[in-house]
């Protein structure tokens, strides 16, 4: 019964890479070890119960310790142990997949809120197909890069290829759609994501700056001004873009919040989920929507 309630309450966990784990001076080590044997002991029975079909409930799922986060605060005891994300993912997909009937997923979001990162291993899961609405932008424009497109035409111009990529993905069926940033401020684009279940990525754009600052503005054009060192400016620039795009991500059909996904896990930094844990909540808010979609139909 303990152990049961004790893995209830858990969610999911955190980026876990051995390799890290090994370079690690041997204090932290030896604490490691030992928190990793209790944290064995207490949720090797049961896993994330809550994410496994009602059939499934009971059964015994391996814990994964292939991954580290390097942020992963082992030396402050906030130690989350790594259950198999993978197999708890796959088997969300699996259960909610008919549901979805075909339908695709597009995933809003501001820059670098991991629309593709999450987007690929959402649509491995699902056995969908990836695609991301830039790239195919990028295609129809005879390989010009975005930034290229902005430069030599403007943005005026690549918004009115970004709403034609969307209407013809929105013809087809089975993809996870990363769509464009700011594709959510044109209405005639939430018409084309209409049929199919729109899911908002939100990350604190502290959060954003970080990632992007880190990989550099070079393929985000509307980040390219601003003075200050690379974090400011990022920062600078995501803050005044979300003051006018705010509501309009909040339009999807469901809200992905990482900091709602590390406050359920007792996780003190955003930066420690890993995309598969962000993966799996998204499949969860899927199926709220389905549920309520359900609901409506019951109703009407
Ligand atoms: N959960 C995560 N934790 C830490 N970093 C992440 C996470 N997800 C994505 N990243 C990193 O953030 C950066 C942006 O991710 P990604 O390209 O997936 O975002 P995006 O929403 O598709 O961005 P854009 O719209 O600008 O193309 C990448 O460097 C990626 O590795
Ligand atoms: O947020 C935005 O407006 C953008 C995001 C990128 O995905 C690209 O679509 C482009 O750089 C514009």
């Amino acid at each position: 019964m303990e152990a049961r309630a004790v893995v209830k309450g858990f969610q999911f966990c955190t980026w876990i890479d051995s390799e890290k784990v090994k370079r690690r001076p041997p204090s932290g080590l030896a604490r490691f070890s030992r928190r990793l044997k209790e944290e064995q002991s207490k949720r090797h029975v049961l896993v994330a119960a809550a994410h496994l079909p009602k059939s499934n409930r009971h059964r015994h799922v391996a814990v994964d310790y292939n991954h580290w986060n390097p942020a992963s605060p082992v030396e402050s005891g906030n130690f989350h142990a790594h259950f198999d994300e993978s197999y708890v993912l796959k088997t969300k997909s699996q259960e909610i997949e008919p549901y979805l009937k075909g339908r695709c997923i597009y995933l809003v979001g501001m820059m670098g809120s991991g629309k593709t990162t999450v987007g690929k291993i959402l649509a491995q899961a699902l056995n969908y197909s990836f695609i991301d609405s830039d790239t195919f932008v990028e295609h129809e424009a005879g390989g010009k890069t975005v930034p290229e497109i902005f430069k030599l035409y403007g943005e005026g111009f690549f918004r009115d290829k970004e709403t034609e990529a969307l209407r013809k993905l929105s013809m087809m069926q089975r993809h996870v759609v990363s769509t464009g940033g700011g594709a959510v401020v044109r209405p005639v684009n939430w018409k084309c994501m209409q049929n199919g279940i729109s899911v908002w990525l939100d990350v604190p754009l502290e959060a954003l700056a970080q990632r992007i600052a880190d990989v550099g503005t070079g393929s985000r054009p509307l980040l390219h001004q601003g003075p200050g060192d690379a974090y400011s400016k990022t920062f600078m620039r995501l803050s005044s873009i979300f003051e006018e795009r705010g509501d309009a991500y909040a339009n999807a059909n469901a809200r992905v919040s990482v900091e709602n996904i590390a406050a359920k896990m007792g996780c003190r930094d955003v930066s420690n989920l890993s995309p598969t844990a962000i993966a799996l909540e998204a499949l969860q808010q899927i199926e709220g929507f389905l549920e309520e979609e359900r609901g409506r139909a019951r109703v009407f």
